[in-house]
């Protein structure tokens, strides 16, 4: 056990709804092989109806995630100084503790968020075995990025295939990220269906996300008719997420998708996950690709680029809808029929609310 510090908000660590998983079927979460031949077609059709999807056949070995894995978990058993000693307080890059960005979101959740570049992981002070784990895990996954960057590409049918990778992949200044999320079994009990919040509900700002996590389940994605689905974790799998960069770079075409995290209730496994954010650089212009647009389409936002929009970013909550400010067609992003906003959170009833600050423990 280790104790840290936590902040004065740790107990408005907000409570969320587990969704029922019977009321969604498992086909929800589309699955993509990589390697076959449809693959381009079948990531496109995933991006435009979910936004997510499982890739399976992606030729990283298990190992370079397990050894990666390894090394965070020692990393996190670390005292909290020493993780913060060696990698600095999250600003955002570096070492965090259930403070999420500098806007009072907060969950039950530590983390390191590092920068990326072509061949190195800027955190020059962690323990050299994680250093060198970290650096060949995003070797690797790099590449599962600019695989689905190139598929995607293929998908819409641009006849510039590399069109979307090259934004990110090996492009000078390219704002790559990776983040290791680490959410211990929290021991707040609490009621009913409810889950204590490990991440809380956003999109991510990027154009695609590439996730790997453990066995510990707790991720869920946001479907268009307003269910939250639970993704069953799959550690030989890597997940996609779309984000907002790619929903502008293709007119709405490809939808970022919204999730979230539950963290475990005491007695399970730490969840512990990793993700590769494809960031363009910052003088990147993030508006509708040519090619994607039929004649006459207008584009749905005003142009920005990369640099504008994560500044954007920053001074948002995480449950903001942060690409508003940039529409120019409010009505696309409307929430769709029958999705119930009510539904996405614990009741929070006085009950509810007391026993979770009754029970929020400071030490973990
Ligand atoms: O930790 C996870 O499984 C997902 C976290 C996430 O969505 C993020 O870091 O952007
Ligand atoms: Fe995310």
């Amino acid at each position: 056990m280790v104790a840290i510090t936590a902040p004065g908000s740790i107990e408005q660590i907000p409570l969320i709804l587990r969704p029922k998983t019977n009321a969604v079927e498992p086909a929800a979460i589309p699955t993509v092989d990589l390697s076959a031949p449809g693959a381009a077609a079948a990531v496109v059709d995933a991006c435009r109806t979910v936004g997510f999807f499982r890739a399976t056949n992606h030729g990283v070995p298990a190992r370079l995630a397990e050894k990666l894995e390894a090394g965070a978990m020692a990393f996190f058993a670390l005292p909290g100084q020493d993780k913060l000693d060696m990698s600095g307080a999250a600003r955002p890059l570096g070492y965090g503790s259930k403070s999420i960005g500098r806007n009072g979101d907060v969950g039950w959740l530590e983390y390191l968020l590092l920068s990326v570049s072509s061949n190195s992981v800027a955190a020059s002070s962690l323990p050299p075995t994680l250093r060198m784990a970290l650096e060949e895990y995003t070797a690797a996954v790099r590449e599962v990025g600019g695989r689905v960057l190139e598929l995607v590409a293929e998908g819409l049918g641009l006849v510039d295939r590399d069109v979307l990778r090259r934004m990110v992949i090996g492009s000078e200044g390219s704002d790559e990220m990776l983040r290791v999320n680490h959410y211990p079994p929290c021991p707040v009990l609490a009621p009913g269906d409810c889950g204590v919040t490990g991440f809380g509900e956003h999109t991510d700002p990027q154009i695609i996300s590439v996730l790997r996590s453990n066995c510990a389940a707790g991720l869920q994605i946001k479907l268009r008719d307003g269910r939250w689905a639970p993704v069953p974790p799959d550690p030989r799998c890597f997940f996609i997420n779309v984000g907002d960069s790619l929903q502008v770079l293709t007119n709405g075409r490809c939808r970022s998708v919204k999730h979230r995290v539950v963290a475990p209730p005491e007695g399970m496994q730490s969840r512990l996950s990793f993700i590769y954010f494809c960031g363009p650089a910052s003088s990147q212009r993030i508006a509708p690709l040519p090619e994607v647009m039929r004649e006459g389409e207008q584009s749905l936002y005003r142009e920005f680029t990369w640099g504008e929009y994560k500044s954007a970013a920053y001074k948002t909550r995480l449950a903001d809808h942060r690409l508003g400010p940039f529409e120019l067609v409010r009505a696309s992003n409307k929430l769709p029929a029958g999705e119930l906003a009510a539904t996405d959170h614990c009741n929070g009833s006085a009950a509810c609310i007391l026993q979770q600050q009754q029970e929020v423990a400071q030490v973990y």
